[in-house]
Order: C-alpha cells, then sequence, then structure tokens
C-alpha cells in the first residue's frame, strides 16, 4: 500500500486582489488521520480548503490530492466527500431525491436506505427538503460525506445546529468511516470537538500556522493551571503562587503533577484547608487565546 500523504500543500498562497489570505502554508494529511483544520475568523482556512477540495486554483504553490492536483476533478472529485456547511439541495426536492442526487453527482455508488440510516432520516425520506428543520438538514449535509463510503472525507462545521444525540450519532457514523480508512479533514469552531477527536491539528491565524501538532504537542506550549483560596490567618502559600484579583490563588505550571504534590504537602504540614481547589490541564482554548502572540511556523 502507498505511504504517501492523501493531501499534500506544499507553499501554497491564495491572494484576492492584493489580500493575502493564505501566505506560505505547507502541511500533509496522512491516510487514515483526522486532521482538524482550526483557526480565527478569517484566519483563511476556507480559502485553503476551496482549493484542496478543487474549488479554487492556487495563487501559487503546489497542492496535491492523492498524489493528483486537486482540479482533475474526473480523478480526484469520486474519491472525496464534501459536507458543507450548506449543501444547496433544492428545496423541492425529497430527501431520498436529494441523497440519490449525491451519486449521480460524485459518481460513487451505494444505497440510499443504507445512507438514510446513517444519517437517521429514514422516517424522513419522503419530506421535502423545505420541510426539514434545521439540524435535519444538517444530517442530509452529512449524507454528502457518507454517500458511497468516500477515501477522503472534509466537514465543514459538521455539528453546528445538531443536539447532543445528533452529534453523538455523527461522531459515531464518522468512527465507522475512520474504521473503514477514511481519511478525515474537519474544520470546526467547537474546540473541545477537535481536542477530543483530531489526531493532529493545524492552527491558523492571518494566513499562516501559528502551530501544528497533536493536542499534547499544542497545548504543552502553555502552562497549566493550579487555583485555590486560603482561609483567613492562614501562612503565605508556597512562593510560585500568585494573588488574583478575588482573592484567591493561582500557580502557573509546566509541571503540573509535581507542583501539584508541592502544594498538597505544604498545605497538609501546615494543617491548612485548601478552598475551591482546582487543577485544569491546558485546553486548546487556552491555545487559542494565545494565538496572537505565537509567531507564523515556517
Ligand atoms: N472572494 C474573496 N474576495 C476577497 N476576500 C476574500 C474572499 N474570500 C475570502 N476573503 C478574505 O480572505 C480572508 C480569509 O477568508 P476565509 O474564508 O478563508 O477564512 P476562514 O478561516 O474560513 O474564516 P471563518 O472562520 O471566519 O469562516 C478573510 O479576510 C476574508 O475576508
Amino acid at each position: 500500500m502507498s505511504t504517501a500523504p492523501v493531501i499534500d500543500v506544499d507553499a501554497l498562497h491564495v491572494t484576492y486582489g492584493d489580500f493575502h489570505a493564505v501566505t506560505d502554508l505547507s502541511f500533509q494529511v496522512e491516510r487514515g488521520e483526522l486532521y482538524a483544520l482550526l483557526g480565527t475568523n478569517g484566519a483563511g482556512k476556507t480559502s485553503t480548503l476551496e482549493v484542496v477540495e478543487g474549488h479554487r486554483a492556487a495563487s501559487s504553490g503546489t497542492v496535491r490530492v492523492f498524489g493528483e492536483s486537486p482540479s482533475d476533478r474526473r480523478t480526484v472529485r469520486p474519491r472525496m466527500g464534501i459536507m458543507l456547511q450548506e449543501s444547496g439541495f433544492s428545496p423541492d426536492l425529497t430527501v431520498a431525491e436529494s441523497i440519490r442526487l449525491i451519486g449521480r453527482l460524485t459518481g460513487r455508488t451505494d444505497t440510499v436506505d443504507r445512507v438514510l440510516g446513517i444519517v437517521d432520516l429514514t422516517r424522513k425520506a419522503e419530506t421535502r427538503v423545505a420541510q426539514l428543520s434545521g439540524g435535519e438538514k444538517r444530517r442530509l449535509d452529512f449524507a454528502t460525506a457518507v454517500y458511497g463510503r468516500p477515501e477522503l472525507i472534509f466537514l465543514d462545521e459538521p455539528t453546528t445546529g445538531l443536539d447532543i444525540q445528533s452529534r453523538d450519532a455523527l461522531w459515531d457514523a464518522v468512527e465507522e468511516l475512520r474504521a473503514d480508512g477514511s481519511t478525515i479533514v474537519l474544520t470546526t469552531h467547537y474546540l473541545e470537538e477537535a481536542q477530543q477527536r483530531a489526531d493532529r491539528i493545524g492552527l491558523m491565524h492571518h494566513g499562516t500556522f501559528r502551530h501544528q501538532g497533536t493536542v499534547a504537542e499544542l497545548t504543552r506550549t502553555l502552562p497549566a493551571a493550579i487555583q485555590f483560596s486560603l482561609p483567613a490567618g492562614a501562612p503565605a502559600p508556597p512562593v510560585s503562587a500568585v494573588a488574583v484579583p478575588d482573592g484567591s490563588y493561582q500557580i502557573e505550571t509546566f509541571d503540573l503533577q509535581t507542583d501539584l504534590k508541592q502544594l498538597l504537602d505544604w498545605a497538609h504540614d501546615h494543617a491548612v484547608d485548601l478552598h475551591g481547589l482546582s487543577a485544569a490541564p491546558t485546553r486548546l482554548d487556552d491555545v487559542f487565546r494565545a494565538i496572537d502572540t505565537a509567531p507564523a511556523l515556517s
């Protein structure tokens, strides 16, 4: 089996007139990976994905999908499932007709019943798209990613507007596609989903990557936090603790386990009750909030 990356982006630039939306972006997505392309609003994610999906030409740089140019739609398109934010199904078609249409447009084969079952719209098969709820429409959008078990699947904000049951069902279906060997590219503003699901994350800001790697690699760039309050009359806390305006204390640490143990030992030795003690690992949100201070990756 080939070990070539499914997606290979090298020195991609996307410009709109004088405006540089994407600047010298390079990344690869390996077969079977779930890669999350995340970033601030206007970071250039959509512009990047439009090129990778074959909807837009690169201003410069090289993009290969399955080793081919994504503009070679006859070769590449049948192997890709793309769930856009708005699939634009005709409101007059029924759900079953819309799903059949996906087969005709992509050239993949599948059965409408199987896809209806996965997206949980079997009971709505004969309902017109115009009459679907927002969440049901989103599940129909997901059918475009599922139909014919594509090798490469793009999920653009897949769970927006979905209730928790539908979200879980969508992620279960994604896990099944991954078990079949599909490669997934995810964009989302729900960072906890990316944190939970992604093998690797590319974090964009102003057209460049500021971080790329596993969740552990990204969160390792920032300290974790220990917080607690002290009862009146308690001795001064360990030196590394900083008083914050609400009267509690905070310890920022790159070695949570050691510093937490030190704090608990100190509290035990001084017979001090630590009130409201919490120890929070660094989250993707923290990395995001600090994005302005992260230099562009070369
Ligand atoms: N057709 C266009 N003409 C001019 N500027 C554009 C065009 N499309 C996008 N842009 C600009 O390029 C930048 C990147 O946009 P893009 O849609 O790629 O960002 P994004 O990361 O997907 O953002 P969001 O998270 O807000 O959807 C933005 O500043 C946007 O205003």
